[in-house]
C-alpha cells in the first residue's frame, strides 16, 4: 500500500484551491493507496511535518500552498535522512517552481500526475541555515516583496508585488549595498542593488527571469544587479518579461555551485519568498537532492 501525507496551508493564496483538497483524497484513494491530510496551524508546521512523514515512511508527500509552505515542506525533508517523494499542488499568491513544472490547477489533471508517479531528481539550494527549492535572493527586490501586506497578496495575488514595488521603489531606489562576493575561488567587491540566485528559470511570477537555469544541472543560477540608474534597472525589469535582460551591461550573470556574499549592512535574506536571516551567507546546490512528480 502507497502512503500519501497531504500538507495543506490553508491560508496560502486566496485559499480557494484549497476547497480543491477533500475531492483530491476521494480521488487518491483507489485501494493501493492511503491518504492522509493535515492542515498546517502556522509558520514552519509544514517543515515538521515535512520532516516526521519522512521519517514515518510516507512514499509521497504532496504539499498544498506557495512557495513558502514548499519551502517549509523541502527543509523537513532535506533533514531526515528518510527520503520520500514530493509534489507539489499550487496555491500559493506565488507558485513560481509549480509554474515552472507546470503542475495544473485542475484536480482531476493534478491527480493523473500522482497516478502516473512519474518522477525527476532536481537540485536543492542550501544556505548556512535553511534549504530553498527555487531561489535565494537579498537586496531591493526582496524588501519591495517583504513590504507587501499579506492582505494585499491575499486579494491580489502576484499584482500585489509590482503594486507595492512602485510606492517602494520611489523610497529605497538605488540605495546600493557594498557586498563581497566570494565565488570559484575569486574574491570581488562591488556595489549591488540586488542578487538572485535562482534554481530554475522563475522567480517571483516572472517566468524567465534565470532564463538558463536547468533545476537538474548541478548549478544554481547567478544573478547580480550592479549600482546603476534608474533607466538601467527599468529596462532590465522590462526585458526580464521575456527572457532577455541575461546580457544587460548591468546585470552579472553567472552559473555557480558555490558563492558567499559579505555586506557590512544588515541585509535580508529571503529563501523562496520568505524571510530567512541576514548576510553574510554562503550558498551551495545538493545536487539531484530532491525527487520530485511532474507531468
Ligand atoms: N495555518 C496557517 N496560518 C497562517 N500562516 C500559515 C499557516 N500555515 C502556514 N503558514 C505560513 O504561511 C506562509 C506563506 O505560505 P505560502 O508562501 O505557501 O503562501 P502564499 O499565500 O503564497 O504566501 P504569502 O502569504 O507569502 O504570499 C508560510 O510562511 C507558512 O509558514
Amino acid at each position: 500500500m502507497e502512503k500519501i501525507q497531504i500538507i495543506c496551508n490553508p491560508n496560502a493564496g486566496r485559499q480557494i484551491i484549497q476547497k480543491n483538497v477533500p475531492k483530491l483524497v476521494e480521488l487518491l484513494k483507489d485501494g493501493k493507496k492511503s491518504v492522509d491530510l493535515t492542515y498546517t496551524k502556522g509558520k514552519f508546521h509544514a517543515e515538521d511535518l515535512g520532516y516526521e512523514s519522512c521519517s514515518k515512511g510516507y512514499d509521497l508527500i504532496i504539499t498544498v500552498g506557495g512557495d513558502g509552505t514548499i519551502n517549509e515542506v523541502v527543509n523537513g525533508m532535506m533533514k531526515s535522512h528518510t527520503k520520500s517523494k514530493l509534489a507539489i499542488y499550487p496555491a500559493g499568491s506565488v507558485n513560481d517552481f509549480g509554474n515552472y513544472l507546470k503542475i495544473p490547477k485542475n484536480i482531476e489533471d493534478f491527480s493523473k500526475i500522482i497516478m502516473k508517479n512519474n518522477s525527476m531528481k532536481v537540485d536543492v539550494g542550501a544556505s548556512d541555515q535553511r534549504y530553498f527549492l527555487n531561489v535565494a535572493a537579498a537586496g531591493l527586490l526582496p524588501e519591495v516583496a517583504h513590504k507587501v501586506s499579506s492582505e494585499a497578496k491575499t486579494v491580489l495575488g502576484k499584482f500585489a508585488y509590482y503594486i507595492e514595488g512602485i510606492k517602494e521603489f520611489s523610497k529605497i531606489m538605488f540605495k546600493p549595498i557594498n557586498i563581497k562576493l566570494y565565488n570559484d575561488g575569486c574574491e570581488e567587491e562591488k556595489e549591488i542593488l540586488f542578487f538572485i540566485l535562482a534554481n530554475s528559470p522563475s522567480v517571483g511570477g516572472f517566468k524567465y527571469v534565470a532564463p538558463e537555469a536547468k533545476v537538474n544541472d548541478g548549478h544554481l543560477d547567478l544573478l547580480i544587479v550592479e549600482h546603476g540608474d534608474f533607466k538601467d534597472v527599468a529596462s532590465i525589469f522590462v526585458k526580464a518579461f521575456t527572457g532577455s535582460h541575461a546580457k544587460h551591461p548591468a546585470l552579472k550573470y553567472l552559473q555557480v555551485q558555490k558563492f558567499t556574499i559579505h555586506s557590512d549592512e544588515a541585509i535580508d535574506l529571503d529563501l523562496d519568498g520568505e524571510l530567512a536571516g541576514r548576510l553574510p551567507a554562503s550558498f551551495r546546490v545538493e545536487n539531484q537532492a530532491l525527487d520530485i512528480l511532474i507531468p
